[in-house]
């Protein structure tokens, strides 16, 4: 239990989570609902303390399946085969030896009750240099689907690198630049995977999947096709290169604790050429893999594992 943490949970050089919130200090327990585990039911130390790579993506069936893959990849016993370890129907979070595998949801309100209470836990479990990413899948702009985008900023609709929430009515605001030396990281080991192109570019998170994302394929649209089109183009020039829905809470909530995080997508369709994604299951399939691959060989390599 670790309430009562002290300075070195507040300094970002010693690689433990920094939260700014001074009222954690003042409270006997914590509970975290949306996983059903807490401070004063479960000894997080010992089931998480030795997290060191956390990968978040949207639905908890990819995201069991994926701490599998890396059961495998790791070649870790099969007395350890993961299992949900979130007791609610809400998050889906499974453990395979340093790697903790954690599902969001769609969109960034379910992302950040998911990511507020997943720091939460690191801070708690006092788990140190931890690096974290994002996972999962996203529209293109200008580029064959398929391909791997590695995020070099978050960016708003607006292209702006910035995730703004409303706090006690009034707009605040945290900046979402990603880790530089992460991003070359990630790419260098892309570069070692057979036929998966991957590019750098920042991706722009929008707040839903159809207007948000300049569809016209919604049950709604008061624009038209060269409206469209004019802004997607719009933010190719601003350097943004895929679409999706949760990378701008992700990025801004990890950075402001002192954690470096990445995220890597695979584009589904590409969106100045068309909205649907109608792309048959199986190629969707296999596309859904290109970042689990990268980032179980990021994570190898990290380890010392051939
Ligand atoms: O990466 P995944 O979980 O596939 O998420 C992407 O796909 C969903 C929309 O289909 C959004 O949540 C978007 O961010
Ligand atoms: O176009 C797309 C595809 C996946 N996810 C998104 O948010 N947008």
């Amino acid at each position: 239990m670790s309430m009562d943490s002290g300075d070195q949970h507040c300094d970002t050089s010693n690689g433990y989570v920094h939260l700014h919130n001074p009222h954690l200090k003042t409270m006997a327990s914590d509970f975290l609902y949306h996983f059903n585990l807490g401070t004063a039911t479960h000894d997080l130390p010992a089931m998480f303390g030795d997290v060191k790579f956390v990968v978040v993506g949207g639905s908890p069936t990819r995201m069991g399946k994926f701490a599998r893959f890396i059961h495998q990849e790791l070649g870790l016993p099969d007395s350890e085969e993961p299992r949900d370890l979130a007791d609610t129907d809400r998050y889906g979070m499974f453990k395979a030896g340093p790697v903790l595998s954690v599902s969001h949801g769609m969109g960034m309100p379910s992302m950040s009750i998911m990511l507020n209470e997943l720091l939460k836990l690191l801070y708690h479990a006092r788990c140190s240099n931890v690096v974290m990413f994002r996972m999962g899948t996203s529209g293109g702009l200008g580029l064959e689907p398929g391909t791997v985008v590695i995020s070099k900023a978050a960016v708003d609709a607006c292209f702006r690198p910035r995730y703004t929430q409303i706090v006690l009515g009034k707009e605040t605001s945290r900046p979402s630049e990603l880790d530089q030396s992460l991003v070359d990281e990630l790419l260098h080991v892309a570069g070692q995977e057979d036929g998966v192109t991957a590019v750098t570019g920042n991706t722009m998170c929008a707040n839903g999947f159809y207007e948000e994302q300049g569809r016209l394929d919604g049950a709604f649209c008061d624009y038209t096709e060269d409206d469209k089109l004019q802004y997607l183009q719009r933010a190719r020039d601003a350097g943004v290169r895929n679409i999706e829905m949760e990378s701008l809470c992700f990025a801004a909530l990890c950075k402001n604790a002192g954690v470096k995080a990445g995220v890597v997508c695979v584009t589904l369709v590409d969106r100045l050429r068309g909205d649907q994604v109608t792309t048959p299951h199986d190629t969707l399939k296999e596309w859904e893999l290109r970042p689990q691959k990268l980032l179980a060989r990021f994570i190898r390599s990290r380890l010392g594992i051939k």
